[in-house]
């Protein structure tokens, strides 16, 4: 994978760049559509393709190992052939979603056993396992097997946390140097910077993680419930640190807000569950701002879901109908709000590329944010 970095903003970090892998080309900053077991939940390929104009979107390990499982993966020619997406994929690790099955895991040098949250069925991932996966998957752009610290959690905690983090990722490089992908193309680990929030860990582990020279870098272990501000000037100065030449990953997140802010403080993907998640229960973003469409006031608003967003969905269909929709939990309520919403999120990251081509980025941010996170 190869990774151009187009333009630095005068006014800020933000960056607009081109990643180049062997399903097709990025153009950054992007928002990847998480879609967790194969499939972003109530949309169709060609929406994700024609309306929303996703360029990559994710999968995971977690849920893809236990259903449908590597065997009918592979069988299939691997994920892309599986669910017929034939752009860009990246799968997380599962780390995050093993270290969220509280009870039902332990951690160990070794990695972390585990219950299957399907059937209860014991599993054991390791380092090494979750690249051979990963690679069964066959992702163009693999995560590596990382602890996210929980937060709060206290200073030593995150440091033995970090350091079996560092561990992890050795042996995960090990591996997957070692191995080939099993489908003709390429594919590329991007190690995860952790720390918790304590400054001189996150800047030992950026420093260990940039050290590794790989072809993209994530930072993890945020958007778990701290401070906003808090996620905002760690990302700062761990930035300062990853090189510039390599794409920047910043996991699970987040708002039009997040996403904008972090945009200027220099990363360049996301990934979050919030619109597919929130469409579901009728929250929709709109280029207007925010609205609960369950709310009364839509009842009879005939207007399109967002005039001046494009798209089919947001165009053809009206705030009245999906409130309708929405209050009967019908199936087509999900499909609409769902494309609506990653519609519009990919909107906002195209916008903030143009503004950072075109020079008014930090201006045009700062209108942004106000205009979209704002209630209506
Ligand atoms: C929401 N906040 C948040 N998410 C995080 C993730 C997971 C990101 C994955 O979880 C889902 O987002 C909830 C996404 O959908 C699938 C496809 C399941 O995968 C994505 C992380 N993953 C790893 N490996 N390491 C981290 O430190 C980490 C930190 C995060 N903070």
């Amino acid at each position: 994978m190869k990774y151009e970095l187009q333009k630095t903003d005068s006014g800020s970090k933000a960056r607009a760049g081109k990643l180049t892998t062997d399903h097709g080309e990025i153009l950054t900053p992007i928002f990847m559509p998480v879609g967790t077991a194969g499939t972003v939940k109530a949309v169709h390929q060609r929406e994700l393709k024609n309306d929303i104009q996703a360029q990559i979107i994710l999968g995971n390990t977690y849920h893809l190992y236990l259903r449908p499982g590597l065997d009918i993966l592979q069988g299939a020619g691997g994920l892309h052939k599986f669910n017929g997406w034939d752009k860009p994929i990246l799968t997380d690790s599962g780390g995050y979603q093993v270290f969220s099955l509280k009870d039902i895991r332990k951690i160990s040098e070794e990695g972390v056993k585990f219950q299957s949250h399907i059937d209860g069925s014991r599993h054991l991932f390791t380092p090494e396992n979750v690249m051979d996966i990963q690679r069964v998957i066959g992702a163009d752009i693999i995560m590596a097997f990382d602890e996210c610290a929980p937060y709060p959690c206290d200073y030593s905690y995150a440091k033995k946390s970090m350091e079996m983090t560092h561990r992890w990722l050795k042996r995960c490089c090990d591996r997957f140097d070692a191995t080939e992908g099993l489908y003709g193309y390429t594919q590329s680990l991007f190690p995860i910077v952790q720390g918790s929030v304590y400054k001189d860990l996150r800047i030992q582990s950026a420093e260990f993680i940039a050290e590794q020279n790989r072809e993209g870098n994530a930072i993890g272990g945020l958007a778990v419930g701290e401070p906003a501000d808090k996620m905002y000037e760690t990302i700062d100065y761990v930035n300062d640190i990853l090189p510039q030449d390599k794409p920047r990953y910043l996991m699970g997140v987040g708002t039009p807000e997040n996403i904008l802010e972090s945009i200027a403080l220099g990363i360049d993907m996301f990934d979050c569950v919030m619109p597919t998640r929130n469409a579901r229960n009728g929250m929709l973003f709109t280029t207007q701002g925010i609205i609960n469409i369950r709310n009364e006031k839509w009842k009879d608003d005939y207007s399109p879901i967002d005039e001046t967003l494009g798209g089919y969905t947001s165009t053809f269909y009206s705030k009245a109908y999906l409130r309708h929709l929405v209050k009967c939990d019908e199936i087509l309520a999900a499909q609409i709000a769902s494309v609506h919403n990653l519609t519009f999120y990919l909107w906002l990251v195209g916008q903030a590329r143009e503004h950072i081509l075109a020079g008014d980025f930090t201006e045009w941010k700062k209108v942004m944010v106000k205009k979209v996170m704002e209630r209506l």
